[in-house]
């Protein structure tokens, strides 16, 4: 089976402004992911980022104007008037860690019925067996010890929660992983787990079950979303800039850090506390 790939042309998103008429927020921007490739998309506050993100889990609501086509594996998808079962198979193939992971686990249900449920609503093929044991393998593989599987979330802690989300979204063994801001607000220790994990994910699929491309050998492709390119250096080898609504650089992630070239990758590159010595 061929590589996964999701891929975004011309589009061009809007809000109503303040005098009614249509503000860009997106403006005719491209991107292409493989499912090999660890991209970052990096951009100030304001640039779009959370707009395009929206767009790619197609939960946003374009406003007349708009326009733009996502496809994945070159196939598009309906970005306007969807129904949920014709858009399964994208969900299932393109998941998401939203910035606050603990805040979107549902608060009634325990942790192993948050992977479970997940399955379930996604029409997973398989039993609810079969759900459970994906669950198990994805949850004692990010370190979430059995004895935790019944508490509900107010009953784990942050990083918990964050590994939670992210074993839910693993679970469908998506194609594309999307992550908000996955280690903004965690503390130094917690946070160099979290980017190991998300680096560990990426080279071989290791935390994924077996996805029903099993010829694909690749992690999900990941996508993540970060004002810190300190950070994301760490887990991506590709950089995205994003500035007024655009994609203005895309670099190797190790030549953005030495040798950016759009003022906004610089000021990006600026903000780096303490440059890595290679
Ligand atoms: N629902 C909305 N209605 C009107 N304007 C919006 C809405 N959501 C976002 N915007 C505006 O669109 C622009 C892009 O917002 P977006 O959230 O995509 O930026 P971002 O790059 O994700 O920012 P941040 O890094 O601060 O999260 C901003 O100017 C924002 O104020």
């Amino acid at each position: 089976m061929s590589e996964a790939s999701l891929t975004v042309r011309r589009l061009t998103r809007s809000y109503p402004g303040e005098d009614g008429r249509p503000r860009r927020v997106l403006d005719r921007l491209d991107l292409d992911l493989a499912g090999s490739e660890t991209v970052a998309l990096l951009g100030r506050s304001g640039c779009g980022k959370t707009t395009l993100l929206r767009a790619l889990l197609l939960i946003d609501h374009p406003q007349r104007g708009d326009g733009g086509q996502i496809l994945l594996d070159g196939e598009p998808v309906p970005t306007r008037r969807r129904s949920a079962g014709a858009l399964r198979p994208y969900r299932r193939a393109v998941q998401y860690v939203p910035q606050d992971p603990a805040a979107s686990l549902d608060p009634r249900r325990d942790v192993l019925t948050q992977v479970t449920r997940a399955l379930r609503t996604l029409d997973v093929p398989g039993g609810a067996d079969e759900h459970e044991a994906t669950a198990h393998t994805l949850l004692a593989a990010l370190d979430l010890p059995r004895d935790l599987w019944r508490r509900r979330p107010h009953e784990i802690s942050g990083g918990q929660a964050q590994r939670v989300a992210l074993a839910r979204a693993l679970a469908p063994a998506p194609r594309f992983l999307l992550l908000d801001e996955p280690v903004s607000g965690l503390d130094p220790a917690l946070r160099h787990q979290v980017l190991d994990l998300l680096a560990g994910l990426s080279d071989d699929g290791g935390l994924c079950p077996p996805s029903p491309s099993a010829a694909d050998m690749h992690g999900p492709g990941l996508l993540v979303v970060s004002h810190d390119l300190a950070a994301v250096a760490r887990v991506c080898r590709r950089t995205l800039v994003m500035d007024d609504g655009q994609v203005v650089e895309d670099a190797p992630t190790a030549q953005l850090l030495t040798e950016p070239h759009h003022p906004a990758s610089r000021a990006l590159r600026d903000a780096v506390p303490h440059m890595p010595a290679d």
